[in-house]
């Protein structure tokens, strides 16, 4: 097993384009480590890392010792979705525990500008998550401090459900605030879609605007680790390819 360093934030300025990204929410527990290495060998781009704490959302899931566990056996950067409430105190330990992008949900900050600062002043990139039905009003405020805006495709708390259409409305609504916040000189912001991502629409999910894209029962449900998680990965790729 290779050991490595934990790469530092500033790692994840080089990733460009299109980006999968693997939710280990439906991978094996039991073995986590080989899990996340053979996804990286699959070609993921980065681990999304779930956190749910059965009081935001209606399950339980893990915390910044798991992040530290996995961290050593990747070098691509950890992705968390917090889905708890609050938010603020788990920032400092996920930085800590090597988490490289932290996003939150804006209805479980009680002051989402501050907990945006908080994130990036722990060396993470910073984001955003709106479920199905909660507006974007909030975006008008805090476009300059986002790296990143999470959409999720399926209300949060479990893997394995079923992609919700309209939130491809969503997705081009967000592409055009993007586009226009980087016409106008503002940074680029990563448009991450999470929630019944499949092969076959990932597709419709890239030409609605997305550039980064969670995927967990259709990567860890393939029937092997090694060849089944290259061959899926790769079908999503190859979907990705053609617009
Ligand atoms: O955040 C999540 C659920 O709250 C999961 O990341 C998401 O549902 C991915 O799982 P799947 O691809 O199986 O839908």
């Amino acid at each position: 097993m290779t050991i490595h360093n934990t790469p530092p934030a500033a790692n994840i300025v080089q990733a460009s384009g299109l980006r999968i990204a693997p939710s280990i929410l439906s991978a094996d527990f039991s073995r986590l480590g080989e899990e996340v290495r053979a996804i990286q060998a699959a070609g993921a781009d980065l681990i999304h890392f779930d956190v749910m704490d059965n009081h935001y959302v209606p399950n339980l899931t893990m915390g910044p010792m798991v992040c530290e566990a996995i961290r050593p056996h990747v070098t691509i950067p950890i992705d968390v979705h917090l889905m708890v409430e609050p938010v603020d105190a788990l920032i400092p330990l996920f930085a800590k525990a090597g988490a490289n992008i932290i996003t939150f949900h804006p209805e479980a900050s009680r002051h989402v500008d501050r907990t945006l600062s908080l994130i990036r002043e722990h060396g993470c990139r910073a984001g955003l998550v709106f479920n199905p039905a909660t507006p974007l009003d909030v975006l008008d405020y805090v476009m300059d401090k986002l790296d990143i805006i999470l959409l999720m495709g399926v209300n949060p708390g479990f893997g394995g459900q079923k992609f919700i259409p309209s939130t491809l409305t969503k997705l081009k609504a967000v592409r055009a605030r993007i586009d226009a916040h980087v016409a106008a000189g503002g940074q680029d912001i990563w448009l991450e879609v999470d929630g019944g991502v499949k092969v076959d629409n990932i597709h419709a999910i890239q030409r609605a605007g997305a550039d980064t894209f969670v995927a967990g029962s259709a990567v860890f449900g393939a029937p092997d680790a090694d060849q089944g998680y290259r061959t899926i990965m790769q079908q999503l790729r190859t979907q990705l390819t053609q617009l």
